[in-house]
């Protein structure tokens, strides 16, 4: 790719968060990541592109020298800050826009920077282009997979149900989607592949913004409020159209029909084994077991609580979802517990804000911040340091909160059986048509946005906690004087 030669026809939209817009390039592995702005700054860019630069340059140094440390470098792709030509942004600006989904144009794309983050596509893997059929690749957004300890929190239902099953009642009650999701991320992140089955099949009913298909680096699959503005990509139909031709070797079902359900099904199994089996074979524990602490389990989980009570072996040490969790819950205080901590360090910053700097706060997000939080007193000795260690663990945490996981998966790859890749071969593909498995696939798990939060998010948290709570426990109190059963007792 030559920067200086860059020309907007050679790259397509191909998605967008809340704070980046991402296009792809046509022939290359390639995307770019560039920054949004709030639309009504859009005539004057709220930094220079200096700042600009840095600001990126930050989110590949966290993702590299912090987030790679604790999630694992095998699972992440940083990246390198580009410069390009304000012209071919400014270009590239005007062709996606029509694409873009209306709701999320209350930003715009930056266009004065110059600034962007190049990564390898990961809808569309290199290392996997060998084979004939183009990659599946399903990405999931899987939020906090645990409850709060009970000691820093002033609320009991919050250690009986989890933040996102309390948000999204919050979030249909302000318009944010039209339907609740019955995804719960505690199901997930269970390690009882029952549980995970269930969890992902929430996510495909109802996808919102935690879940989406691509095949062959374009998105098939996805929530139709907000999403790729393509009319057909929620519907399921049109997935499985895409998925069957996939899965027709399996289950001795070559020249029979396939029922949508058992291709849904095998889909299903072939990621759940790409999530557990993501840590490469080393090891084979289990992770740090939570069951004891009984925060595995949210009451408002759709899945049966008496089958959850059985055959959950806890996740394997190393997979993608065992590092993602273990990440998370550095916010060991809640969000309760250490904002008491945040207002110490907002303090002192004010009292010398030319400590802003020497503390870390915004970035060189380098070693030394790394020993920073992995260095932190157990007990609070009151001090300063305690604060910010508790803090820069926090960001760390809600950072894992917020991430992605891409799993790409290719079905058949023809060179070497790889056990532990879990590579089908022919021999291997015969085996699965006799035993009527579902066929095995070669697969790749990243994990991406791993951009560092700013501390000023930290009391918005605390605000939109309230809410959340608030929103939950009045919607549980109206049930109550419905009797609504739907709400208050789940189906066994
Ligand atoms: O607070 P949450 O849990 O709603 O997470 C926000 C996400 O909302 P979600 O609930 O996943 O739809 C939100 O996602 P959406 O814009 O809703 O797609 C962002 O990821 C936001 O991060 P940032 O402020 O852009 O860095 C996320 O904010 P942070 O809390 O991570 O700062
Ligand atoms: N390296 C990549 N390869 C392929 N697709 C990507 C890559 N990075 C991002 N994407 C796509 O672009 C979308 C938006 O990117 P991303 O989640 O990083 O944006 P964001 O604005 O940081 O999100 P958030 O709303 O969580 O703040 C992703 O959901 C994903 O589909």
């Amino acid at each position: 790719m030559e920067l200086d030669k860059m020309d907007e026809n050679d790259w397509r939209y191909h998605g967008e968060g809340n704070k980046s817009l991402v296009v792809s390039h046509v022939q290359l592995s390639k995307v770019l990541r560039l920054l949004k702005y709030p639309a009504e700054d859009s005539e004057n860019p709220p930094q220079t592109a200096e700042q600009a630069f840095r600001q990126i340059q930050n989110i590949v140094d966290f993702s590299s020298n912090v987030m790679s440390r604790l999630l694992g470098d095998k699972f992440i792709h940083s990246g390198e800050v580009v410069k390009l030509p304000l012209e071919f942004v400014r270009q590239l600006s005007i062709k996606v826009q029509p694409q873009r989904p209306a709701w999320r144009c209350d930003k715009v794309m930056d266009i004065y920077s110059g600034c962007a983050l190049c990564l390898p596509n990961l809808t569309a893997p290199s290392l996997l282009q060998h084979s004939h059929t183009p990659p599946l690749c399903v990405e999931i957004k899987p939020k906090c997979g645990f409850l709060p300890s009970a000691k820093h929190i002033s609320r009991d239902i919050k250690s009986k149900v989890c933040r996102f099953c309390m948000h999204q009642h919050y979030k249909v009650s302000s318009g944010r989607w039209k339907r609740r999701s019955l995804y719960c991320p505690l199901d997930l992140f269970s390690g009882s592949r029952a549980r995970m089955h269930f969890a992902v099949r929430q996510l495909i009913e109802e996808p919102q913004n935690n879940f989406k298909i691509f095949k062959g680096g374009q998105c098939i699959y996805s929530s139709k409020e907000g999403g790729s503005g393509d009319e057909d990509s929620s519907d399921l139909n049109s997935l499985l159209y895409h998925l069957r031709p996939y899965f027709l070797y399996a289950n001795n079902r070559i020249h029979a029909h396939v029922s949508g359900k058992a291709v849904l099904s095998d889909f299903i199994q072939v990621l759940v084994n790409a999530l557990l089996n993501s840590g490469g074979g080393g090891g084979g524990g289990v992770t740090t077991d939570r069951r004891e602490e009984g925060r595995t389990y949210c009451e408002a989980s759709v899945f049966n609580k008496e089958r959850s009570r059985h055959g959950s072996q806890g996740l394997p040490h190393d997979s993608v979802l065992s590092r993602i969790l273990n990440t998370q819950m550095l916010d060991s205080l809640n969000i309760e517990g250490l904002y008491p901590l945040y207002r110490r360090v907002e303090q002192h910053l004010r009292d010398f804000p030319k400590e802003r700097n020497a503390l870390q706060v915004d970035g060189p997000y380098n070693e030394a911040f790394l020993e920073h939080l992995q260095k932190c007193p157990a007990e609070d000795d009151g001090s300063l340091d305690f604060a910010v260690s508790k803090v820069h663990q926090y960001r760390v945490a809600m950072t894992a909160k917020d991430c992605s996981i891409m799993v790409a998966l290719v079905p058949g790859a023809d060179d070497e059986h790889d056990e532990d890749q879990d590579v089908l071969c022919p021999q291997r593909r015969l085996r699965d048509f006799l035993s009527s498995r579902p066929p095995t696939f070669s697969y790749s798990v990243s994990i991406l946005d791993l951009d560092p939060k700013p501390l000023d998010s930290i009391p918005l948290q605390l605000s939109l906690d309230h809410k959340i709570v608030s929103c939950y426990t009045r919607t549980l109190a109206a049930a109550v004087d419905r009797d609504d059963r739907t709400l208050l007792f789940r189906p066994v």
